[in-house]
């Protein structure tokens, strides 16, 4: 049964009067639950999972949300009451708040950052939530009937454009106005809006129809006709009406009417005519409630047929089940895991509760979530942040009502309020994106996900071409199981790689700019042939950075140090790290010479140098910069699928799991910089990338092949890159985990020390690694270190990694340790204006 109904209800009915006390989590970091009283006349209101609204310090009146009832009164300080209630039934489940104070606990933060991360702001409220008259309620006109509140509040608002809670907390002078908000809202007279961003409000379209009396009643159809003879714009109106809703032929028809706007697009019809026609009684207006997510009742196609090989790996998929809770599924690119996925989805609906399918990138969504709609109908909810509130709102209320079963979304959908889950599948599970860098809570999705399947007693598939190490160190160790694809669908074959020696071609002069002679013979090839390439370069922008020839003068970054980056668009240099920006200067700064200079390259000019190179391609530029819109992702998408575009340029977004049958040829410009990262993950992640963006080559029929740029052609990684050798790359990175003690062999957190001033963060940071020594021994605690990029808005940045043992280790005592050493050191009065970031299994 669905865990959403066996919520802690009061512990005692309300029949004699118990004093309860609610422990609620508010959206702040605070280090704890503040306990608030509950008016004996809520007792049965308030519930665990919902949402009240209290009073924090002098000022501020918070939403938040009841996280545990209880008859014990703080003892140290005097309970306030809840002044309101805000839902009728839990918008947080019990499973869900479960998983947020282990996210709290693991990533080391306050289960306020993982509430103020986790809730969509349409259902988030605080002082600053406002209510303004609803646009189409006229208080002069409209007769509503209001409680002596509710016409105090209109009153007040026909006098001010906007009030705040607290401002109507006043005006009532007493504890509970919001049922009187709610119930405005309701009755359409008001809505609330948080600042100007928009409000959780249903959407809503106009309609119209004839009003009832001349469809029931006989004859009073004809008589309208003669009635408006003499008007003919108003009988077109009427003609038109019923040619689109032919209430003659059937009267029931009526009642759904027709939207406005479909009767005044694109026709002659005038939309006074139409009101006229409202105004007379022979139409009626109306507001119906839509979904922002129409989609089709039924599903449109069936699945695809599994071939035998997917049929064989979904087999032992679910055999597996049987016996362990996760099992990854390593298949190759183009395998056709997503197939099996989509079958496992059905086969989990059947037997009931919910779905959660995680995907590392919105890019993909776009893609998948067409696939998955033609199956699965309106049953699929989608997640991410390129939604607005509104619609964020929309699908946390339809996982709670049982209307989306299937959910696709990105990172942030491990969130959700799941209350029955039975299958979670963690598409490219290998993918950095899943890990949130900052702000807290610094989770990683995969991890996340996990957790919260094993709170739910769901099963986990985990699905990837070049699964992380540390995943499939937990498959050869037997904890989690394993099932291999290793052959394309249908005639498709994995793409030949070519190695394209950059330093050779400099020296034969066959270079164009970035260009390798190789590269671009190769595209001219596909593009005569009307085959599609996509290029990848691990860059955005125009340049990395610019300088002057004269005296090598480079501009840098004000907050940051790091150069900044020049974006020829709106002639610009950006910061990557703090957005400052500036325009490009002329001539440069310090010596005067016009002779700056781009060096290095990025998106931007790759795109910008084909479209002279290859003057008949169509090429369009897939990066942060191009995305930024809502649609823009799916424009990009959509334009590559039908053939608009020839080539797509693009940064890591397009390594992803796209699935574009025409494409004959990847182009990685520069391979170096992405091997030679400074960090242990390096070679993994290089592998990653390569046979990834390799991968979107040659899915169909078309044989695919790849061309790789490079200064070192000699580097190993790339044997294992062209032969597709997962397990020589496991193998050798495994040893040198063991060897030099990285995960999956011990855990890792990161502590970044931050400080306006370079020494004190120098020395708070040799204070916190002194402190921590003493407490967790010398083997765990490495540093402090100048990292790479040493400031970062206008911070200096100091980091202590700690590593700890996976055997023989209590995980939670160290980290109370540790955040006993940060709290100490904020204690010092040196010390004080210090900031602390720890991060658990940093990406
Ligand atoms: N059973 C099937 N019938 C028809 N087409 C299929 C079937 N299975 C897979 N395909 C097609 O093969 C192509 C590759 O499949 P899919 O995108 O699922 O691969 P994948 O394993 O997810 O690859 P990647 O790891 O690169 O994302 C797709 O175009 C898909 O439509
Ligand atoms: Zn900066």
């Amino acid at each position: 049964m669905s865990e959403l109904l066996n919520f802690n209800y009061p512990p005692e009915p309300a029949t004699e009067r118990v004093t309860l006390f609610a422990d609620v989590i508010l959206p702040l970091p605070l280090p704890k639950l503040y306990t608030y009283r509950i008016p004996f006349e809520m007792n049965d209101d308030v519930l665990v999972g919902v949402r009240v609204i209290v009073q924090f310090g002098a000022k501020k009146v918070l939403s938040c949300i009841v996280a545990d009832i209880h008859e014990n009164a703080p003892p140290d300080y005097q309970a306030k009451y809840i002044l309101d209630v805000l839902d009728d039934t839990p918008i947080v489940t019990a499973p869900q708040l479960r998983l947020f104070k282990w996210i709290a606990d693991y990533y080391m933060c306050t289960l306020g950052e993982v509430i103020n991360a986790a809730l969509p702001s349409a259902l988030k409220l605080s002082s600053e939530s406002r209510i303004q008259l609803h646009p189409h309620y006229n208080p002069e006109e409209d007769e509503l009937i209001l409680a002596p509140q509710e016409e105090k509040i209109i009153f007040a608002l026909q006098n001010n454009p906007a009030l705040t809670f607290t401002e109507i907390a006043t005006l009532l002078q007493g504890k509970s106005y919001h049922k009187y908000i709610k119930s405005l809202i309701q009755k359409e007279a008001i809505i609330i809006f948080e600042q100007i961003s928009d409000k959780f409000a249903p959407k809503v379209v106009k309609k119209i129809r004839l009003t009832e009396h001349f469809v029931q009643e006989e004859g009073m159809l004809e008589e309208l006709f003669n009635q408006l003879a003499p008007q003919p714009k108003q009988l077109d109106v009427l003609l038109s009406y019923l040619q689109k809703v032919p209430v003659h032929q059937d009267i029931n028809l009526n009642y759904k009417g027709i939207e406005k706007s479909a009767l005044t697009t694109n026709s002659h019809l005038s939309a006074s005519s139409i009101n006229t026609l409202v105004k007379k009684g022979v139409l009626e207006q109306f507001d119906q409630i839509v979904s922002r997510f129409p989609l089709d009742n039924e599903p449109k196609q069936l699945p695809m047929v599994l071939s035998e090989y997917q049929l064989k790996a979904k087999d032992e998929i679910l055999g597996l089940f049987k016996e362990k809770d996760t099992v990854l599924l390593h298949g190759i690119t183009g395998s056709g895991k997503t197939e099996v996925y989509i079958d496992l989805i059905k086969h989990a609906l059947e037997g009931g509760g919910q779905i959660l399918y995680l995907l590392p990138e919105i890019a993909l969504t776009a893609q998948i979530v067409t696939r998955l709609i033609k199956v699965f109908g309106d049953k699929l909810g989608v997640y991410h942040s390129k939604f607005s509130d509104n619609e964020r709102a929309e699908v946390w209320q339809g996982i709670l009502a049982g209307r989306f079963q299937v959910v696709v979304g990105v990172r942030s959908a491990v969130f959700l309020p799941f209350h029955d889950l039975s299958l979670v599948i963690i598409d490219e599970e290998h993918e950095p994106s899943y890990k949130q860098y900052d702000p807290a809570p610094r989770y990683n999705a995969r991890e996340t996900a996990l957790m919260m399947a094993h709170l739910q007693s769901a099963k986990t598939l985990l699905g990837s071409a070049t699964p992380s190490i540390e995943t499939y160190y937990n498959c050869q160790t037997n904890r989690w199981g394993l099932v291999n694809m290793h052959q394309r669908f249908g005639e498709a074959q994995l793409p030949e790689t070519e190695l394209v020696n950059i330093r050779e071609e400099q020296l034969r002069k066959t270079m164009h700019s970035h260009f390798s002679g190789k590269l671009l013979t190769a595209m001219e090839e596909r593009l005569q042939r009307n085959e599609q390439v996509i290029l990848f370069q691990n860059r955005r922008g125009y340049a990395p950075f610019i300088s002057c020839d004269e005296c090598s003068w480079i501009p840098k970054c004000k907050n940051c140090a790091v150069s900044l980056s020049y974006h020829k668009y709106n002639n610009e240099l950006r910061c990557h790290y703090c957005g400052y920006h500036e325009q490009m200067p002329h001539d440069c700064p310090a010596c005067g010479a016009t002779t700056l200079k781009s060096m290095g390259f990025g998106t931007e000019k790759v795109e910008d140098e084909l479209k002279l190179l290859l003057p008949n391609a169509e090429v369009q530029r897939m990066d942060l910069d191009t995305t930024k819109k809502k649609n823009s992702y799916q424009q990009i998408i959509a334009d590559f699928e039908n053939g608009k575009t020839n080539v797509l340029v693009g940064t890591q977004m397009v390594t992803k799991g796209l699935d574009f049958e025409n494409v004959s040829l990847v182009g990685i410009l520069n391979a170096d910089t992405i091997i030679n990262f400074p960090d242990f993950r390096a070679h993994e992640r290089a592998y990653q990338l390569f046979v990834q963006v390799s991968g979107r080559a040659g899915r169909k029929s078309k044989a695919g092949s790849v061309v790789i740029q490079t200064r070192d052609p000699q580097q190993p990684i790339f044997r294992k890159v062209i032969h597709n050798d997962y397990l020589g790359l496991y193998e050798h990175e495994i040893e040198e985990r063991l060897r030099f003690s990285y995960p999956p062999f011990v855990r890792m957190i990161r502590i970044t020390v931050k400080h306006a001033d370079e020494r004190t963060a120098e020395n708070a940071a040799i204070v916190l690694a002194k402190d921590l020594t003493d407490r967790l021994g010398k083997q765990q605690v490495l540093g402090p270190e100048v990292p790479y990029i040493f400031r970062i808005r206008n911070m200096f940045l100091q980091e202590i990694h700690i590593k700890l043992p996976r055997e023989n280790m209590n995980l939670k005592s160290a980290k109370g340790q540790i955040a006993q050493t940060i709290f100490n050191l904020k204690l010092m009065p040196d010390f004080k204006a210090t900031r602390v970031v720890t991060d658990v299994d940093p990406a």
